[in-house]
């Protein structure tokens, strides 16, 4: 059954690269969540990426790898979302890596499976900002201009607002969210809690809350039913 992935409210992002234990993970996929996103900018591997998503399957909560690492593409999640990162100034990240993967896995690629999200990444001291060498200094009437790209031009379903790590500006996602018909609006970065959760969620189609769950799982639950 393919997943719907279009009334999502929130989702958790889990990084393969950090440590959680069984009890949290129990915690979070019964947390009454839309979805898992199991991705991470760096340190993700095909081997500590089967273990998580061996870990999630347990549950029935909708699992999707977020591709950043042609080398840990694991086959078993319900999507997979692959980010293109619009404002990158090295072409690799748009679509370079991307043309390398499909020459290696097209033949065998479920496209149903599959959805793109145009990513702009905003936080410019991230580790996504830098390996991208992401042009972060953008304007509102730039970031509505990718927007109208990822809608019109290129056809995406999920246009991403990436501030991973600090909370972003509300007024951008709010006026970004304005100029998108049909394509949904993503916004991750710096959910601290309850409070910020619903800040996002009144601005943005989706919100992601990653780190927290690192850092105060308590909150990170929180976030889950302060949409509620
Ligand atoms: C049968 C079978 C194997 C089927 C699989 C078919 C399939 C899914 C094929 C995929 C084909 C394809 C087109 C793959 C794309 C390959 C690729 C490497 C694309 C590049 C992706 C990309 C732009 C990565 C850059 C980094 C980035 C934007 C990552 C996204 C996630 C992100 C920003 C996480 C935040 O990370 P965090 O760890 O929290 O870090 P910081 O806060 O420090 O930034
Ligand atoms: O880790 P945080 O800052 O919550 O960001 C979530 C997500 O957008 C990361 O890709
Ligand atoms: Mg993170």
């Amino acid at each position: 059954m393919i997943v719907d992935s279009s009334k999502w409210k929130h989702v958790f992002k889990l990084d393969p690269d950090k440590e959680i234990s069984d009890e949290s993970l129990d915690r979070i996929c019964l947390s009454g969540t839309d979805a898992i996103i199991v991705g991470g900018s760096s340190g993700v591997t095909f081997d500590n990426t089967v273990d998580l998503l061996s870990r999630i399957r347990g549950y029935e909560v909708p699992c999707v790898l977020e591709v950043s690492d042609s080398e840990a593409i694991v086959p078993g999640f319900d999507l997979f979302f692959i980010p293109m990162v619009l404002n990158a100034e090295d072409p690799d990240w748009i679509l370079g890596r991307h043309h390398e993967a499909i020459k290696e896995y097209g033949a065998m690629m479920d496209w149903n499976e599959i959805l793109v999200e145009g990513y702009v990444i905003l936080h410019a001291d991230s580790t996504a900002a830098k390996i991208t060498r992401a042009r972060t200094g953008l304007s509102e009437r730039d970031v509505q201009a990718y927007a109208r790209m990822a809608e019109h031009l290129l056809h995406l379903p999920i246009f991403y607002i990436e501030y991973s790590g600090t909370f972003g500006d509300m007024d951008l996602i709010r006026s970004t969210k304005r100029v998108l018909e049909t394509t949904r609006l993503f916004y991750g970065g710096g959910i601290d809690g309850p409070e910020k959760a619903r800040m996002a969620a009144e601005a943005a189609d989706t919100i992601v809350v990653g780190n927290l769950i690192y850092e105060d799982l308590e909150r990170a639950l929180e976030t889950v039913q302060a949409l509620i």
